[in-house]
């Protein structure tokens, strides 16, 4: 049994100290790293030996991890609880390829939209689409969850290869966010986007009836500045955005996977056709390596078992993702929707209970804004965190080398510290050095003192191009996958944010006067109170 392995092993050597394992094998940072395509994923600084990683990799074994992904690339209805293929691999999947959905292959679909989006992009980048009042200058991107997070992650993410329009997205039903974002923009110049996979997403339809309302002020006929994403063509069509403006995808393209496709359209906008096709093409390699690759040198499988590890097995509640990349500042939570609103789940594919933790609460900042605010906690709290570090080995300003060779040095430092710690003795001689004698000097040796042995792994790449950024979503992308396989979960559907919808649409007339919260709770009724007086 490979779990009750990894949990003796775990039990044999809680405390297992990381340093004394690089001390122990002159070659620990080369054989706990993996290299492919320009990028290496080094997990030395945990306390992974031989037989830990073995026992991971039986884990794999066991819950057959290789039929489980032929299944998801193969077009199988692995989201069971949908009825639904997945599918977002065949978004990115190069010209030549087939991918059979019931039988049917869904690559000339997929392939004529990619190519209704670049000709559209291009018209749009070029002048050749305008709007009432000349050439666009501003797009936004209204959608929320996946319809946002990964085309606002990934725009700024390229910011380099951003020559388009100037992309802007709002999200939020907050009206403060739409309000702030239409106050600098002329409507005449303006394209909308409304992405949503249903179409009946109540922030972005609120959003998209108040954009057109806007619009509509000063523009005669503003569905011809609107776009729409989505896979329902009838609800696209009932908003009035005529068909010729509408890139539909399947179902079989999850929300927080989708932007591969028409979701992506504010980011090829921003960075053009091409750059976005290098974008899928890091994503297609990555895929080709996820699918034929053993699980000793995959990496998303052993980004995956890396943190089983960690969560599963040492029990550490969290993970942190820390890009030393101010342009991947949207990653955490880009990260945030993949990995728990796919794998935050209690119930396993079968419908019985789990039997173990589900995936970890994931968090972080982009180094090295977060070491001036959290990392006191990483360091020296009481609570273990995992973490993860990002860095390109170099930056698009080269006139500013020096800054990043401090990045890269802070990146490093960290992790560095993290495992090596400064014992009690060391910062004793420190506190006398610094003249203290006695008891003020053995406290402060205390305050000072890092236990380290804290782990941490560290991906790290050239440079942040369009290719790259594929590879690294598709890797996140991967990781999510196999560890649901491997603790059993179906990492496709998302019925935990249903209630709080259900309840938010009953309590709407609450508000609005024309119910009364009788029925619900004390403190609910007293919320309500409060807002309604604030508007009376
Ligand atoms: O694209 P849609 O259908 O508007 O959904 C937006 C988001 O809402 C969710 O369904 C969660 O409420 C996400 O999974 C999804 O990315």
């Amino acid at each position: 049994m490979p779990w009750n392995d990894l949990l003796r092993l775990h039990k044999q050597d809680p405390d297992c100290r990381i340093a004394a394992l690089f001390a122990a094998d002159p070659d620990r940072a080369e054989r706990f790293s993996r290299l492919f395509d320009g990028m290496l994923f080094d997990f030395s600084k945990t306390s992974l030996d031989d037989a830990r990683l073995t026992a991971l990799i039986a884990l794999t074994e066991a819950c057959d991890l290789p039929a489980r992904r032929e299944a998801m690339f193969r077009g199988e209805k692995i989201n069971t609880t949908e009825d639904r293929a997945v599918l977002h691999t065949a978004l990115r999947a190069p010209e030549g390829t087939k991918v059979l959905v019931d039988g049917q292959d869904v690559m000339p679909e997929v392939l004529e939209t990619r190519a209704r989006m670049a000709r559209f992009a291009t018209d749009v980048r070029s002048g050749a689409f305008t709007g009432a009042g000349g050439r666009i200058t501003d797009v936004i991107n209204i959608g929320i969850g996946g319809s946002d997070l990964g085309p606002v992650m990934g725009t700024l993410a390229l910011a380099p290869y951003c020559d388009g329009p100037r992309v802007h997205f709002v999200s939020n039903v907050d009206g403060a966010q739409i309000h702030d974002t239409l106050a600098g923009l002329d409507p005449a110049t303006t394209l909308v986007i409304v992405g949503s996979k249903t179409f009946t997403t109540v922030e972005t339809m609120t959003n998209a009836a108040t954009a057109r309302a806007w619009m509509g002020r000063c523009v005669a006929d503003p569905a011809a500045q609107f776009v729409a994403l989505s896979t329902s063509e009838d609800k696209t069509a009932a908003f009035g955005i005529p068909p010729e403006r509408v890139f539909g995808f399947e179902d079989w393209v999850g929300g927080r996977y989708s932007m591969w496709g028409p979701i992506g359209l504010s980011l090829m906008l921003a960075i053009g056709p091409d750059d976005f096709d290098a974008f899928l093409q890091g994503g297609a390699a990555m895929d080709a390596h996820f699918r034929d690759t053993p699980a000793a040198e995959n990496l998303p499988v052993l980004l995956a078992l890396v943190g089983i590890w960690h969560h599963q097995i040492c029990g550490y509640p969290t993970r942190a993702v820390l890009p030393y990349e101010q342009r991947l500042t949207r990653l955490p939570a880009y990260l945030q929707q993949l990995e728990m609103e796919s794998n935050g789940k209690s119930v396993a594919l079968d419908g019985s209970a789990l039997n173990g933790p589900s995936g970890p609460v994931v968090w972080g900042e982009p180094g090295t804004n977060g070491q001036h605010a959290f990392y006191q906690l990483i360091h020296q709290g009481t609570s273990i965190v995992p973490c993860e570090f990002l860095l390109g080995a170099r930056g698009h300003e080269p006139e500013l080398a020096h800054h990043h060779r401090l990045l890269a040095a802070n990146c490093l430092a960290q992790s560095e510290a993290l495992m090596r710690g400064r014992p009690y003795e060391a910062a004793l001689k420190e506190a006398h050095a610094a003249g203290l004698t006695g008891p003020r000097a053995e406290t402060l040796a205390r305050h000072r003192t890092f236990t380290g042995n804290r782990p941490s792994t560290t991906l790290i790449y050239d440079l942040l191009t369009p290719y790259r950024l594929g590879q690294i979503v598709a890797l996140y992308e991967h990781r999510v996958f196999a560890e649901g396989v491997i603790l059993g979960i179906n990492s496709f559907d998302q019925w935990g944010v249903e209630l709080g919808k259900e309840l938010a649409t009953a309590l709407r007339p609450i508000l609005e006067g024309q119910e009364s919260a009788v029925a619900k709770d004390g403190s609910t009724r007293q919320l309500v109170a409060f807002i309604r007086a604030a508007h009376s």
